[in-house]
């Protein structure tokens, strides 16, 4: 399946949801129908379907879409890759960065497929560890790169604005493989991203 972007939104989706989210800011002691909150379950029910309109991706299918056959062997590092995921415990958002290298075997991808491999799976339900060996696994499965690594920085709103309302805590995940199981090469990438978990 070829990765496409959300332009149109599913109507009977979209009209499904309006109807729930009627229901819920009622529940919630608000009046749906006053004015300011008329289109408000439409413009929820449309932001929703973009927020998880990862289902529809096909990470792989990326991935390939712009897989050259080059003969590099050092590691490639994007960095900073900003992402906007929602856990699924909560629906709340959780945000941040991911860093991302890997060693390639004889064939490279566009670069700009990285972080579309990032959006893929963060625009779904996730927890930020299955995330993080999502990106890894798929990158694996369609490069077969000697080594590939993953890490995400993020920030959960769900222990920010709520539960244990903690502000300034961030949750660090990682993910490798092959080459970057050894020390040297783990620490290499490390030092590149400039993260602490070096001192691990
Ligand atoms: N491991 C992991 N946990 C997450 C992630 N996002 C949210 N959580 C946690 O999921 C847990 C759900 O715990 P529960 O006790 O069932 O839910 P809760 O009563 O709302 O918990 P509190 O947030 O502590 O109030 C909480 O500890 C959240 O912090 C994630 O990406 N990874
Ligand atoms: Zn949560």
């Amino acid at each position: 399946m070829a990765y496409k972007k959300i332009e149109e939104y599913d109507e009977a989706v979209t009209n499904g949801l309006i109807g729930n989210y009627k229901d819920v800011l009622n529940l919630l002691g608000e009046d749906a129908e006053r004015e300011g909150l008329q289109k408000t379950p439409e413009r929820l029910a449309k932001a929703m379907q973009f927020l998880t309109q990862g289902y529809q991706t096909d990470a792989h299918a990326i991935l390939n879409s712009a897989k050259f056959h080059e003969p590099v062997s050092e590691m490639i590092v994007v960095k900073d890759i900003e992402l906007y995921s929602m856990c699924e415990h909560h629906m709340l958002p959780f945000f941040g960065k991911a860093h991302i290298a890997y060693i390639p075997n004889g064939w490279i991808t566009g670069l700009s497929k990285i972080a579309r491999v990032v959006d893929a799976y963060a625009r779904r339900l996730q927890v930020q560890e299955r995330l993080t060996v999502e990106i890894m696994n798929a990158i694996k499965e369609t490069l077969n790169p000697v080594g590939v690594a993953v890490v995400i920085e993020a920030q959960h709103l769900c222990m920010m604005m709520r539960g244990v309302q903690k502000q300034n805590s961030e949750t660090t995940t990682s993910a490798f493989d092959g080459e970057f199981h050894k020390n040297s090469t783990r620490s290499e990438f490390l030092k590149l991203i400039g993260s602490n978990l070096n001192h691990r």
